[in-house]
């Protein structure tokens, strides 16, 4: 028996929109996948020889860069944080639309100006992409590490600004924050490990299928 094909998926909010694009590719999984509630990790499918992981976002490009997992559906953020070599992203799945961002309290943005900063604290789950973009114009980041919650940072006197996901923008509201600078547009991408893509017969026709359901939502 061939080893099977795995695909790694992210629990949290891109397995909804990301439940979809596995159908129109013809993969359905067994139906535990999407309960909640299943404590199990790795789901059979209705076609033979794939099967799907469920695991944390930023742990889907560890998953396929080391080989563990063929196929992956990650988010660009986490693709740019880890910048892994073995990674391939050959197609833009058009899920999970949201921004990497500074943001500050509102009190401290009103007599601010992000062209002035030389040095900058920020509370982040992006250290390296913080550092990278700051880099980029001359300032130094000095980032603390978070994994959540980065919106409590500056009124907690972790650190007066931060580097997080936005998307409707209320999460910032809620906790006083305004956005004062765009680092990149996110989406999710279709990762596949690049040696299993020339090692394994079964890796290109899927990553087309994947690309075809693409163009079919878009069309749709
Ligand atoms: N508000 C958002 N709107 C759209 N997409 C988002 C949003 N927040 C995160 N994402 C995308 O979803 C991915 C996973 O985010 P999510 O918030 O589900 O992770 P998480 O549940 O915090 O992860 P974990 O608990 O595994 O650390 C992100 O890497 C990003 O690409
Ligand atoms: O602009 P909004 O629409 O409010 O979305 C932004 C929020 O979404 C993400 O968190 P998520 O809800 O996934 O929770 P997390 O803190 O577990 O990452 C992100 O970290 C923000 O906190």
């Amino acid at each position: 028996m061939p080893q099977p094909l795995i695909i790694a998926v992210p629990k949290g909010r891109i397995l909804a929109e990301a439940l979809p694009l596995l159908a129109a590719a013809g993969i359905h999984p067994e139906a535990s996948f999407a309960d909640g509630d299943s404590r199990a990790l790795r789901f059979a499918t209705d076609v033979p020889g794939i099967e799907l992981i469920r695991v944390r976002a930023f742990d889907v490009a560890t998953f396929v860069a080391h080989g563990a997992a063929q196929l992956g559906i990650v988010g660009s953020d986490v693709l740019a944080e880890f910048d892994y070599s073995e990674l391939y992203a050959p197609v833009d799945l058009g899920i999970g639309h949201c921004r990497l961002s500074v943001a500050e309290p509102v009190a401290l943005a009103a007599g601010d100006d992000p062209r002035g900063w030389s040095h900058v604290h920020v509370a982040t789950k992006y250290p390296h992409v913080t550092q990278a973009h700051f880099a980029r114009r001359g300032v130094q980041a000095e980032c603390v590490k978070l994994n959540g919650a980065m919106e409590l940072a500056p009124t907690l006197g972790l650190a007066p600004r931060i580097v997080d996901l936005v998307s409707s923008g209320r999460t910032l509201k809620e906790n006083g924050l305004v956005e004062v600078e765009r680092i990149m547009d996110v989406t999710s991408r279709l990762v596949v490990n690049r040696a299993a893509m020339k090692t394994r017969a079964d890796v290109v026709p899927l990553v087309e299928a994947f690309r075809r359901a693409v163009a079919g939502s878009i069309a749709a």
